[in-house]
């Protein structure tokens, strides 16, 4: 592939680079212990590239600062795809991408994001390179395209940094460019209803135990919708926590790991009741509420008991659309909560929280943290902030409680359902005679984990 990248004034020629030696060793100032290697390596003269290039470094390249590197390569398809790469006037690196699309870089960026092995574990993904011994201002050497890598040599240690020009694209940041054709188009979420009762998303118990494309398939229900039912689960409490532990290892929690419960009052809490529970999210007292949760009624002799489900993200878009003042409201006031039912526990969060959660960085929603009953005591309100939100409270609520939002289901032995439990409110009808519900939590980092890595096959 033929490759040519000119540089100023300067042509440099794969192959037969003419050159000239005129760099000037960079010491690296008290270097981290573990930036040494790395720099070292970087200035080896034997140090060769992945390809058949080698390069030395000329005062030339001083040039690039201010002019364009323009490169022009020939793909296996013959003809030229226009990938540009070039120092701006600010300093920062501009790269044009196969689709013309253009994102600037901070050299120092590039260079602390560098994944040559002596940076970048390859194993643990983790950064080997000491940041700080990176000067603020550096620059590109050289910078070259081979296939779907952008090559740079850096003037500052000579340090040889390749990287993807997709991964590039992906993390492009000034400005964020779209995601490129490369990168698997996100599951968009699913927002749902009461009418979600015609078409529940449900696997098959042995296709999640067996297959890779089962627990992919139950994933993304759960990705999607915020819940996942899974048939033809034995009814037994062994069955029913591999089940979880398919999709990650349960969280322990002061009720235990793997429950088995029923209204004993084992713990003191409501749940351990025959009460009924109205839509809720569970543990809105620990400073980062439990992910998922898995439900399976192993065994029921009475009547009532019904199961509820609401989608938290579809209530909230209800909202902020009839009421945006309320949404809001819930959106800004933080509220406290507690676990205060079994002996010598109390348990709060580190900070108040408020009910609506939106990510800081693009605003949308990402967690419904909602349980009236378990909501504690709060005196840090002003007055006005007080009535402010019961008057919210109030919105909110009848659309929780409206029949057109709620899912409501008879489990039964066999047919097991997951629920995130930043999205979706469940909930209980009161019930009688003797009631076996088995269960499990999931942290939701660990279960975003296994999103990333059986569904997405994302890599760092
Ligand atoms: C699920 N399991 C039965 C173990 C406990 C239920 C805890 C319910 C508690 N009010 C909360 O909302 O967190
Ligand atoms: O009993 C049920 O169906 C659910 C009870 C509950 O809300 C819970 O266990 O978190
Ligand atoms: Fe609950």
């Amino acid at each position: 592939m033929a490759l040519r990248i000119r540089i100023g004034t300067a042509v440099y020629r794969q192959g037969s680079a003419r050159v000239l030696k005129a760099c000037r060793r960079v010491q690296p100032s008290s270097p981290h212990p573990r930036a040494v290697p790395a720099f070292v390596a970087a200035l080896s003269p034997t140090r060769k590239l992945a390809s058949s290039q080698s390069f030395s470094v000329a005062a030339a390249a001083r040039s690039l600062s201010t002019s364009s590197a323009a490169v022009s390569r020939n793909n296996t398809a013959g003809e030229s795809v226009g990938v540009s790469a070039w120092v701006d006037s600010d300093s920062t690196i501009a790269v044009r991408f196969p689709d013309g699309a253009v994102s600037r870089f901070h050299g120092i960026w590039l260079r602390d994001h560098c994944r040559c092995p002596s940076c970048f574990h390859p194993v643990t993904k983790q950064r080997l390179i000491d940041t700080s011994s990176i000067p603020l201002n550096i620059k590109p050497a050289v910078m070259t395209v081979e296939q779907t890598k952008l090559k740079i040599e850096w003037e500052a240690d000579k340090h040889q940094s390749t990287v993807d020009l997709d991964w590039l694209r992906t993390n492009s940041y000034a400005p964020k460019l779209p995601a490129g054709p490369a990168v698997a188009a996100t599951r968009p979420k699913r927002l749902w209803d009461a009418s979600i009762a015609d078409k529940l998303p449900v696997v098959q118990y042995a296709d999640v135990m067996n297959s890779e494309e089962g627990l992919r398939a139950w994933l993304a229900d759960i990705d999607v919708y915020g819940i996942g039912f899974v048939d033809g689960v034995p009814a037994t409490p062994k069955a029913t926590e591999e089940l979880g532990r398919r999709v990650s290892f349960i969280r322990e929690t002061h009720y235990g790991g793997f429950w088995d419960f029923s209204a004993n009052l084992e713990h003191g809490d409501t749940a351990y009741t025959q009460l009924g529970l109205p839509a809720h999210t569970d543990t809105t007292y620990f400073t980062d509420p439990i992910g998922l949760q898995l439900f399976h009624l192993l065994e029921h002799t009475g009547k009532g008991g019904e199961s509820l489900y609401v989608d938290g993200f579809h209530v909230a878009e209800k909202l902020r659309e009839t009421h945006p003042w309320s949404y809001n409201i819930l959106s800004t006031l933080r509220m406290s909560a507690h676990s205060a039912g079994d002996k010598n526990t109390l348990i709060e969060p580190s900070i108040k929280f408020p009910i609506l959660n939106h990510d800081p960085v693009t605003n949308k929603l990402y967690q419904v943290r909602f349980n009236n009953d378990d909501r504690s005591v709060f005196s840090h309100l002003r007055p006005t902030e007080v009535k402010d939100f019961y008057a919210a409270l109030k919105e909110w609520t009848t659309l929780v409680r409206s029949p057109t939002n709620e899912l409501w289901t008879q489990l039964r032995p066999g047919r097991a359902v997951m629920v995130d439990n930043w999205r979706v409110l469940h909930g209980r009808a009161p019930f009688t005679g003797h009631r076996r519900l088995t269960g499990c939590y999931h942290n939701w980092d660990d279960y975003r984990s296994r999103v990333s890595t059986v569904l997405d096959k994302k890599t760092m």
